[in-house]
């Protein structure tokens, strides 16, 4: 196995994308992905696509939440190790298992970064893109989180970003930004330019 400097020179890291069911974690895991590939591979493992694959036959119990999110963090610590950018988009409700799963990448050198991706409830009604929280809050969906299950934010992410708020390029953006202030992002390619 390589030591962790090495590792750290292949540029791999954890990009962690938390949030509500319809914040926003894939629509802006896709958009900050083609800005990560310059000079490494980028995988992005959302949520719902882990769970037809990876994680498929759990429920959503706390139980099977923690485990489904353990293996996301397996498996984006592995493509990190190799040099990849390891994109994740998963509700990850328990701040004490994504600590796990930060506190796993760090041991061994492997930039994990946080984004809490916020957005209040009744946006998250209105927008309601697949029907879940009307069906959750006439209560036919038991166990749904930030309706009849907890959701614990971050206290300290690495970026916070608000899809009530802000354009999706915006906030694709601070976390551009956020990256490149960790030296894990090459300059913008205009500020390369000149
Ligand atoms: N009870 C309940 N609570 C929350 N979400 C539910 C539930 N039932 C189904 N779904 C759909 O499953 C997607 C969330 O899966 P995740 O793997 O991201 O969840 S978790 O991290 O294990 O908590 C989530 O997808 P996203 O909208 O992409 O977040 C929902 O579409
Ligand atoms: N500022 C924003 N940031 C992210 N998504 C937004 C924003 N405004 C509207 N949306 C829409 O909200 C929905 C978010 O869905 P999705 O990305 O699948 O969320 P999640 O992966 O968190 O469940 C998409 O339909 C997206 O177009």
């Amino acid at each position: 196995m390589s030591p962790p400097s090495s590792r750290a020179a292949r540029g791999g890291f954890v990009l962690w994308f938390t949030g509500l069911s319809g914040a926003g974690k894939s629509t802006l895991s896709r958009a900050v992905a083609p800005a990560l590939g310059a000079d490494r591979h980028v995988e992005i493992l959302d949520g719902d696509e882990v769970r037809t694959h990876l994680s498929r036959g759990l429920g959503f119990s706390r139980e099977d939440r923690d485990v489904n999110v353990r293996r996301i963090g397996f498996v984006a610590r592995l493509l990190a190790r190799a040099g990849a950018a390891a994109v994740t988009a998963a509700i990850s409700p328990y701040r004490e298992t994504r600590d796990e799963v930060r506190q796993a990448c760090e041991a061994e050198g492997i930039p994990f970064v946080e984004v809490h991706v916020q957005a209040r409830l009744e946006t998250l009604v209105a927008r309601d893109v697949k029907g879940l929280y009307a069906r959750a809050l006439a209560g036919e969906l038991p166990h749904f989180t930030g309706v009849s299950d907890p959701y614990e934010p971050p206290l300290t992410p690495e970026v916070a970003v608000s899809s009530d708020a802000d354009e999706v390029a915006r906030s694709a953006e601070a976390v551009l930004a956020h990256l490149r202030a960790r030296g894990l992002l090459g300059p913008r390619p205009e500020a390369r330019a000149s």
